[in-house]
């Protein structure tokens, strides 16, 4: 194991009876990193997940947290590690404070109350029932449990579910406060302008597998750029043209059908030309026209096989 990686996942699988849930699953996550594992649904995100944190033994394939295998140094491991599970349990007659409380007579080396609560911004929930608090402060409750004893290594499984969009910028600054502080966090996520936001390197997984992995600019190198406009009305979907040796791909929105070109490999501005010269030709206006770089959202879909991306290939 290299000195410098936390963590350490190699051609790891599991299965669940004859069912392949997670196949030839490599990663690290070096010392005060922050690595996101994204994917579609059942990809087998969360199966990963409860493997590095212990919960199950790896069905072949190695796994090591701090050096050590998760599952069968279970008691040398879990003193460093934070868990934030995707369905907490809390007490719904305890107050913040007395479930803070609870957590730091179990939990050795916890710090002190008001300190955890002020880091996942609490402190003004200290007396409320955790009955009364909303979807979003019960997240951050269950984040408070994870951090009590200002874990090396902490482990969040969509942290920010159920969140408004309010909500989840604050726990994303809870979040990287706890990595400039040190912490090592592996993060699993449905939402890609999390992993944006927060990850060093990320991870794309579809049906057991990971498909893409990088640093943000590196999953996104090679995936092209785009020109999208809103198809005017009097243009039937069958007469836009090719440019750039692109067809079209055509997606619904809420301001109407969209046109998007993804040129992969192919000069922008030449494709551009051609799309405007085209248009002058026709009298067209092309509202909402730009250009722009492949986004993780355009990754995501292409790794999930969407078909709207079909045509790209086609076009190689
Ligand atoms: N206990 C289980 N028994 C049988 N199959 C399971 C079990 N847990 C998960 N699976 C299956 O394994 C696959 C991976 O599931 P997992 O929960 O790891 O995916 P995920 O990426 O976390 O999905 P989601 O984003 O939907 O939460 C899915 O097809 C799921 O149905």
């Amino acid at each position: 194991m290299n000195a410098d990686n936390v963590i350490e996942v190699a051609g790891l699988h599991q299965r669940y009876g004859e069912f392949e849930a997670v196949r030839d699953v490599s990663f690290e996550v070096r010392e005060g990193e922050l690595f996101a594992l994204l994917g579609t649904n059942g990809a087998g995100k969360t199966t990963t997940m409860e493997t590095v944190e212990g919960f199950r033994p790896a069905h072949s394939g190695t796994v090591r947290v701090l050096g050590r295998d998760p599952h069968r140094e279970r008691r040398a491991v879990r003193p460093h590690v934070g868990i934030m599970l995707q369905e907490g349990g809390l007490f719904p007659d305890l107050t913040v404070a007395e479930t803070v409380d609870l957590w730091r007579d179990i939990v050795p080396g916890s710090r002190p109350r008001d300190e955890v609560l002020e880091q996942v911004d609490l402190a003004d929930k200290a007396g409320v029932r955790t009955r009364q608090l909303s979807g979003g402060q019960k997240r951050r409750l269950d984040l408070a449990l994870a951090v009590v004893a200002r874990p090396r290594v902490l482990f969040l499984d969509e942290p920010t579910t159920g969140m408004d969009p309010e909500a989840r910028r604050t726990t994303w600054r809870t979040v990287r406060g706890l990595v400039a502080d040190g912490a090592t966090v592996l993060l699993t996520t449905h939402y890609l302008e999390e992993a944006e936001q927060l990850a060093d390197r990320l991870a794309i997984m579809h049906r057991g597998e990971i498909r893409v992995a990088g640093t943000v600019a590196e999953v996104l190198a090679g995936h092209g750029d785009r020109i999208d406009f809103r198809i005017p009305p009097q243009v039937a979907v069958a007469d836009l043209p090719r440019v750039g040796g692109a067809a079209p791909r055509v997606s619904a929105t809420s301001a109407g059908p969209v046109a998007t070109y993804v040129l992969t490999g192919r000069s922008v501005q030449a494709a551009l030309r051609e799309l405007l010269d085209w248009a002058d030709a026709g009298r067209l206006e092309l509202a909402g026209l730009r250009v722009r770089s492949a986004s993780l959202e355009d990754v995501f879909l292409q790794v999930a096989g969407h078909p709207a991306v079909e045509t790209e290939e086609a076009n190689r």
